[in-house]
């Protein structure tokens, strides 16, 4: 696993995004042979998501033939609704770029048969021939999707029940009314995310400095489902400051001097 430790918010949402695009680019993507991108909501990614819209404007990066897989949906919230994940990447990257809607994928929180809908998703990912690059965030008990402790690392897409925790977490999108929040949600599986060819995860603040140190220094385990990074071959943590208090010193440091290049190039930018 490589770690980026970053300084600030924005320099992690900078280099995420150049990353993102570098990718799609050297891929070269075609109507035949689409960049197909996983991605998440939530807050932490809104920063990256700013800055592909900025280098989609500045004529960068084309999302013409980019296929989109999100990571999980609420169950129950009406279309349209707009705390669903659909319509925070309308509102937040989809509406502002070239991506056209028809390769857009979702799980269907409202569908009627919720586990023939993760099955269908499952299959419809394999049918593009999986995914290229996971882009995720991670909660702070260390979730990864929704994939909530005690997680199989084994599990697909499939129906979850939310913690307290989370919907806690997920109420200040939600007038700070945890009652509002769903209790269940659709979510890929952790098996789901290993199979993409390359992961990343963002993590940024404080709140989210235990879940990297159980990421990078703690043993693979279910309760903090991000530790499947490390099963996988091609995986980036990318934090900032804040988000690496938990790790050691010692720790930090290491990942400091392989990454010295990158952090270099980056403090340029940072605010
Ligand atoms: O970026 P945030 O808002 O802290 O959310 C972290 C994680 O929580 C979820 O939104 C689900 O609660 C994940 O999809 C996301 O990666």
């Amino acid at each position: 696993m490589r770690l980026i430790p970053l300084k600030t918010p924005e320099t992690t949402a900078f280099w995420t995004a150049r990353y993102i695009v570098n990718r799609i680019k050297q891929f070269k993507p075609t109507e035949q042979k689409p960049f197909v991108l996983g991605l998440p909501t939530g807050g932490t990614p809104i920063g990256t998501y700013q800055e592909l819209i900025r280098l989609y404007k500045e004529g960068e990066v084309s999302f013409k033939h980019v296929v989109t897989f999100n990571m999980d949906e609420y169950v129950g919230l009406p279309a349209g609704h707009p705390e669903s994940y659909r319509q925070f990447m309308e509102n937040q990257l989809f509406s502002h770029i070239d991506l056209p809607a028809e390769n857009i994928h979702f799980l269907n929180g409202n569908a009627d048969n919720l586990d023939q809908e993760c099955l269908a998703y499952e299959e419809t990912i394999s049918s593009f021939g999986g995914i290229e690059l996971f882009l995720g965030g991670v909660g702070r008990d260390g979730h990864i999707a929704f994939n909530e402790p005690g997680s199989s690392l084994a599990s697909r897409s499939r129906i979850k029940t939310l913690t307290e925790d989370t919907r806690r977490a997920n109420a200040r999108f939600f007038d700070g009314d945890i009652t509002q929040v769903p209790k269940l949600a659709l979510t890929i599986g952790v098996a789901t995310l290993l199979d993409a060819r390359e992961v990343i995860i963002l993590a940024t603040g404080a709140d989210k400095s235990r879940a990297v140190h159980a990421a990078v220094e703690g043993s693979v385990n279910h309760l903090w489902t991000v530790s499947a990074m490390q099963l996988h071959p091609r995986s980036i943590l990318v934090c900032d400051e804040a988000a690496t208090m938990e790790l050691k010193v010692k720790t930090l440091r290491y990942f400091e001097d392989i990454e010295a290049k990158n952090i270099r190039e980056m403090s340029r930018y940072a605010v």
